[in-house]
């Protein structure tokens, strides 16, 4: 038997793997990335972020030109959904393409098409459909990702899931004039306020009080008004059973004890993602539970030269958190193993893209002691950008540490929500005080002036 010896194994190549695999790769070390799609960029790309945000992104558009009609367009715009679906793929194609190149250029990293599993703390083992391959392994990277969580729900199997919608070619290409969508998450209330957009009825059903379920309700509770027409959204939701019916499905629920159902062209079932756990990581101790495997900042396992980076470990389970803490794995790992660099669980900013879309980073008053911050606004109504754009609603908030006025929180709801997030972020980052952010004159006519005006208004 063949035994091939890599400097690092990843197990995965999504963005929890190759930022490591490449940092390594520049100081010299020979790297191995097992990933079973045989292409670099994990579920992001596959079915994740950048295909349900080319949905998102089209969506916007078809919203932004209806509500320009009264403005100077005119014109009857038609959705062409096979159309969209062949425009997402190409994003899809385009990107892998791109990744493709960037593996080619860097002779240090091979990439195999496999499934890996842990044999003993320095050998892997990988499957391959010409045979297995035993591979010694100074250190390790688990960055398997995570799946689609199926509950024990009766006809579970006649409902979509984010990966049938949003993989290359996908399930579903005939748009769907009803839809039903269980869970109230991320992926249920993005694609529904897309597909809301777009034209189709959508009922989501939630399975608790509070959709989008632990982030701040006072963030949630402005948000919900303000998402397209033609969405319900359902709370205290207990869902019975999904069953087929001709072309459709039939989904039944229970709420306030009383039995109701609807019958739609399509269902999305959204109640969670699960982490992957690759064999043999349990026989080996590597201690995980339903959110993953456990790691603390530096994401080490037990074993100081195992790292688990990205959805596998529950953390942060977004795609730029991945790829931040697939850099801390593989600084650690050039440090000789011992933590030199740590992964700040605490201020990742986040976005739920929905149209309008809601973001936040780091401390709000829902997780922070009473009066244990200060609270700055600033209105979109007041923006120019906001009234160019015909979109007044939403709000800016920064949360602030009384007496140092440092800058600890945020959460924004309204145009350009995503981007701004990333802005506090940087100040966050740089531990900057209302003050900083209060001097700083951002550009005109742009939603960035807010910042500094909320800044301001507390001072
Ligand atoms: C519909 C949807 C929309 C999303 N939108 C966003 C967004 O807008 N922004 C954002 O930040 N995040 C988003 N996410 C989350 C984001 O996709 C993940 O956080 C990100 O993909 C995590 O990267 P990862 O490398 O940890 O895991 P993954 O991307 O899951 O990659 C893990 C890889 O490991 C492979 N693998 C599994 N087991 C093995 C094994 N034994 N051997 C070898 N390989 C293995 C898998 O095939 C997979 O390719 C979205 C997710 C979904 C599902
Ligand atoms: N914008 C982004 O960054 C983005 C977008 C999509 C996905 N993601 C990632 O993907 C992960 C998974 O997303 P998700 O939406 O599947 O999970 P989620 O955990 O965000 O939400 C699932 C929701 O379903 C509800 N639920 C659970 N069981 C239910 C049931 N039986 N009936 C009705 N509701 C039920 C839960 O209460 C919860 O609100 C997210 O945690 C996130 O990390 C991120």
């Amino acid at each position: 038997m063949t035994v091939n010896e890599v400097d690092l194994l990843c197990v995965g190549a999504g963005g929890g793997a190759y930022p490591a695999a490449f940092r390594l790769a520049k100081a010299g070390k020979k790297v191995l990335m097992v990933d079973p799609k045989g292409v670099m960029s994990g579920n992001c790309l596959y079915e994740g972020c950048v295909p349900s945000k080319a949905v998102r992104e089209t969506a916007a558009f078809y919203q932004d030109a209806q509500r320009f009609q009264p403005f100077g367009l005119a014109g009857n715009l038609q959705v062409d959904f096979a159309a969209m679906m062949q425009h997402k793929d190409a994003i899809q194609e385009r990107r892998y393409a791109q990744h493709a190149a960037e593996l080619a250029a860097e002779p240090r990293i091979r990439l195999t098409k496999g499934l890996a599993r842990l044999i003993d703390p320095h050998t892997v083992k990988v499957d391959t459909d010409a045979g297995t391959d035993t591979y010694h392994a100074q250190h390790i990277l688990i960055a398997s990702g995570s799946d689609v969580f199926t509950p024990p729900l009766p006809g579970a199997e006649w409902c979509l899931t984010s990966h049938d919608l949003y993989k290359p070619s996908p399930a579903m290409r005939t748009f769907p004039k009803k839809m039903l969508i269980i869970g109230g998450g991320y992926i249920g209330l993005e694609t529904a306020t897309f597909f809301a957009a777009l034209g189709t009825e959508v009922t989501l059903l939630q399975k608790g009080a509070q959709i989008l379920n632990g982030m701040d309700p006072t963030m949630v509770n402005l948000l919900l008004p303000l998402l397209p027409k033609g969405l319900e959204l359902r709370t205290n939701v207990e869902v019975q059973r999904v069953e087929k019916t001709g072309t459709g499905r039939r989904v039944v629920w229970l709420q306030d004890g009383e039995e109701q159902n609807q019958e739609v062209d399509a269902v999305l079932l959204a109640v969670g993602r699960r982490p992957v756990i690759p064999e043999g990581a349990e026989a080996l101790g590597i201690a995980f539970d339903h959110h993953g495997i456990q790691v603390g900042p530096s994401l080490q396992t037990r074993f100081p030269h195992i790292y688990a980076a990205g959805d596998v470990n529950g953390r942060v389970p977004l795609f730029h958190a991945a790829v931040r803490q697939s850099l801390v794995a593989g600084h650690n790992i050039l440090a000789g193993n011992v933590p030199a660099d740590y992964a700040d669980f605490d201020h990742v900013p986040t976005t739920v893209f929905t149209l309008p879309a809601a973001a936040y980073i780091g401390l709000t008053p829902a997780k922070a002691p009473p009066g244990s911050l200060l609270e700055a606004h600033y209105a979109f109504s007041e923006d120019s950008r906001a009234q160019i754009l015909e979109r007044m609603d939403g709000e800016i908030r920064l949360f602030f540490e009384p007496g140092s006025l440092r800058i600890r929180g945020a959460w924004i709801v309204g145009i350009d929500a995503g981007s701004l997030i990333g802005q506090v972020g940087t100040a966050i980052a740089g531990g900057m005080t209302a003050y900083d952010l209060a001097r700083f004159a951002d550009q005109h006519p742009m939603s960035a002036e807010g910042i500094g005006k909320a800044a301001r208004s507390i001072m």
